[in-house]
C-alpha cells in the first residue's frame, strides 16, 4: 500500500543531504533539517540556489509550490512528524548507527527511514533498531536534484513493502528507485565506480597520464555512451550485427591479458595524493566548486533534454522519465487562463532560454526563435480547436511563410513570453504577428509575421477549416482587428537603393 508523503526530514545537510533537501522542496514537500554544522544554513542555501537555477533550465512544466524549509536545533524536533526521514551523515558505521538509533526512537512508527550510505550494509545499519523493518538504503547520485537514480537496498530485517513504498514515493518526485536484489557492500553503482576509480589511481601513480587526460578519455568517449545506454547494451552494439555473443567471443580472451590492476589496490600515499591534488587544481583553472557545479548542471540538463528527443521523440531512458514526470506535472496543474474577450494580443507562451538553445555567441541561437514562434502557433491552434484529435482526423494548418526579426538578445536562463495578434483570416488562410518579449524588461526580443494554410493532410492540398474552428477564430480576429497594426507587419528584407 502506498503511503502519502507530505513532510520529510533530512538529517545531515552536506553535499548529499543538501541535494536531497533541494529535490524534496522543489517537489513541493516540506523539509525539516537537522545538521549541527555551524554553517549548515549557508551551505544548504547555496545548493538550493543552484538547484533552483538548474530546474529553471530543466523544465517549463508547472512545478508545485516549493515546500517550506525549516532548520531544527535537535534531531528529535526534525524527525518527529516526518513521513520520510533521509539520513545523510558522514560515511562512518559507528556514527550512522548512533544517528539512526536516535531517528528510530524519535520518529513516528510508520515513518520510512532511508540512509544515503554509499556502501555500508543495511543489515549492519539496522541492528539494534526498535523498528528495523522500515530502514533501507536509499543511495542517490550527486547532484541528487538532477540525477534520478536511487539504489534501494533492504537488509535482513527490511520489510518488502518498505521498498515498494519507497520506490513509489521516489517516482512521485521524478526519481527512479531501483531495487537491488541482494545486499552487498557498495551495492551496484559504487562497485562499478570504485573499480574504475582504483584503476584510475594506478594510471596516475604509474605516470601513464595526468588527471586531465584521463578525464578527457572518459568524457569524449564512453562517458557519452554510458549516459544513454549503460554498459551491456553498449557492448552488444559493439559486437556488430552478431551482437553480444560475438563481442564476448572477440574480447573474452582479453580477460586473461594484463589489462587491469584490479587484483591489486594502489597505495594512496602522501605523494600520490599531492600529485593528484596539484593536477586537479590545474585542471579546474581557478573555477570554484559552485562554478563547476553550474557547468555540470547545464551539461546534464542538455543531455537530459537530448534524451527527451530520443527514440523518435518518445524519449529515451532518463529523458523519457523526465517527460513522464513533466506530463504528470501538467496534468495536475490548473490550465492558464487566457482572456479571450480582451482586445489585446493573446499571451500564449511563457518560456526560458535553456542551455541547449545557446550558441557560440553566448545567446539564443537563431533556429530556437523559430521553435518559440512555432510553440506559440501550436498554442493558438489548440485554442481554436486544432488539437491532436483534429489532426488525427487528417486536417491541420501548415506554415507557408515566416518573416522573423531579431531585435534583442536572449541569454541563458532569461524568461521570455510571447503575444500573438491575428491580422487576417479566411476559411483557408490564417495570418498573424507574434512578439517575443523579455519578461524582466518587457523589451521586444524578436517578432515574426506568419501565414498558415489549412490543409487536407492526405491530399496535401488546401481546404477550408472545419466550421467549429472558424467559429472560434472569428471572435478572436474581430477583437484583434481593432488593435493597431503592429510595427514591422508587412516588412520585407531589403536595403535602400544606392543614390
Ligand atoms: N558525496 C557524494 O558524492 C555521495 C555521498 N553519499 C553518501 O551520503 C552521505 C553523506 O555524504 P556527503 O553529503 O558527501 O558528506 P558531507 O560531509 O558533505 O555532509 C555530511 C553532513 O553531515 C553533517 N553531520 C555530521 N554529523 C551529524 C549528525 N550527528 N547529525 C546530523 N548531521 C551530521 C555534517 O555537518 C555535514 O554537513 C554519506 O553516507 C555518503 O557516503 C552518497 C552518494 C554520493
Ligand atoms: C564517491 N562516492 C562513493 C561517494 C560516490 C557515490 O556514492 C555516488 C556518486 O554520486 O558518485
Amino acid at each position: 500500500m502506498l503511503k502519502g508523503v507530505s513532510s520529510v526530514a533530512c538529517v545531515g545537510g552536506g553535499v548529499i543531504g543538501g541535494g536531497w533537501i533541494a529535490r524534496f522542496l522543489l517537489s513541493g514537500l516540506n523539509v525539516r533539517v537537522y545538521d549541527p554544522h555551524p554553517e549548515a544554513k549557508r551551505i544548504v542555501g547555496e545548493v538550493l540556489s543552484n538547484a533552483d537555477r538548474a530546474y529553471g533550465l530543466l523544465t517549463m512544466a508547472p512545478l508545485p509550490p516549493r515546500g517550506t524549509l525549516t532548520f531544527c536545533t535537535t534531531l528529535q524536533d526534525a524527525v518527529a512528524d516526518a513521513d520520510w526521514i533521509q539520513e545523510s551523515v558522514p560515511e562512518r558505521l559507528d556514527l550512522k548507527k548512533r544517528v539512526l538509533a536516535d531517528i528510530d526512537a524519535a520518529a513516528r512508527p510508520e515513518a520510512l527511514i532511508g540512509s544515503s550510505t554509499s556502501g555500508l550494509l543495511p543489515s549492519d545499519l539496522q541492528t539494534g533498531l526498535t523498528r528495523p523493518e522500515r530502514l533501507f538504503v536509499a543511495h542517490p547520485y550527486n547532484p541528487v536534484y538532477l540525477l534520478p537514480l536511487v539504489e534501494l537496498v533492504g537488509g535482513r530485517s527490511t520489510a518488502p513493502e518498505t521498498l515498494v513504498n519507497a520506490k513509489a514515493i521516489l517516482e512521485s518526485i521524478g526519481m527512479k528507485g531501483v531495487v537491488i536484489d541482494k545486499e552487498i557492500e557498495a551495492f551496484v553503482g559504487d562497485r562499478l565506480l570504485e573499480a574504475l576509480w582504483r584503476e584510475a589511481l594506478w594510471l596516475i601513480k604509474d605516470g601513464i597520464c595526468d588527471t586531465e587526460t584521463l578525464d578527457d578519455v572518459i568524457r569524449y568517449s564512453f562517458g557519452l555512451r554510458w549516459a544513454q545506454m549503460g554498459l551491456f547494451e553498449t557492448y552488444r552494439i559493439a559486437g556488430g550485427e552478431a551482437g553480444m555473443r560475438h563481442f564476448l567471443g572477440q574480447f573474452g580472451p582479453c580477460l586473461s591479458l594484463p589489462w587491469t590492476k584490479l587484483t591489486d589496490v594502489v597505495d594512496l600515499d602522501e605523494a600520490l595524493i599531492e600529485r593528484i591534488g596539484v593536477q586537479s587544481d590545474s585542471q579546474a583553472a581557478g573555477r570554484s566548486i559552485r562554478d563547476l557545479e553550474r557547468i555540470r548542471d547545464e551539461n546534464l540538463v542538455g543531455i537530459l533534454h537530448a534524451l527527451q528527443a530520443g527514440d523518435a521523440g518518445a524519449g529515451w531512458g532518463a529523458g523519457k522519465l523526465l517527460t513522464d514526470f513533466e506530463q504528470k506535472l501538467w496534468s495536475r496543474a490548473t490550465p492558464p487562463t487566457i482572456d479571450l474577450e480582451a482586445a489585446t494580443p493573446l499571451r500564449l507562451i511563457d518560456t526560458r532560454v535553456n542551455a541547449a538553445w545557446v550558441d557560440y555567441n553566448g545567446h539564443m541561437t537563431e533556429h530556437r526563435y523559430l521553435q518559440v514562434f512555432g510553440d506559440t502557433t501550436d498554442a493558438l491552434l489548440r485554442l481554436i480547436g486544432v488539437d491532436m484529435a483534429y489532426i488525427e482526423q487528417g486536417h491541420s494548418y501548415y506554415t507557408v511563410e515566416t518573416h522573423l526579426r531579431h531585435l534583442g538578445e536572449a541569454k541563458l536562463g532569461q524568461s521570455l513570453y510571447t503575444t500573438l495578434q491575428i491580422l487576417s483570416y479566411d476559411s483557408k488562410r490564417l495570418h498573424f504577428f507574434t512578439h517575443i518579449y523579455d519578461l524582466a524588461t518587457q523589451c521586444v526580443i524578436a517578432t515574426a509575421e506568419q501565414m498558415l494554410l489549412h490543409v487536407d493532410m492526405v491530399s496535401g492540398r488546401t481546404c477550408p477549416a472545419a466550421d467549429e474552428v472558424l467559429a472560434r477564430l472569428a471572435p478572436l480576429a474581430q477583437r484583434h482587428a481593432v488593435i493597431a497594426t503592429p510595427e514591422g507587419a508587412g516588412r520585407h528584407v531589403g536595403q535602400k537603393a544606392r543614390q
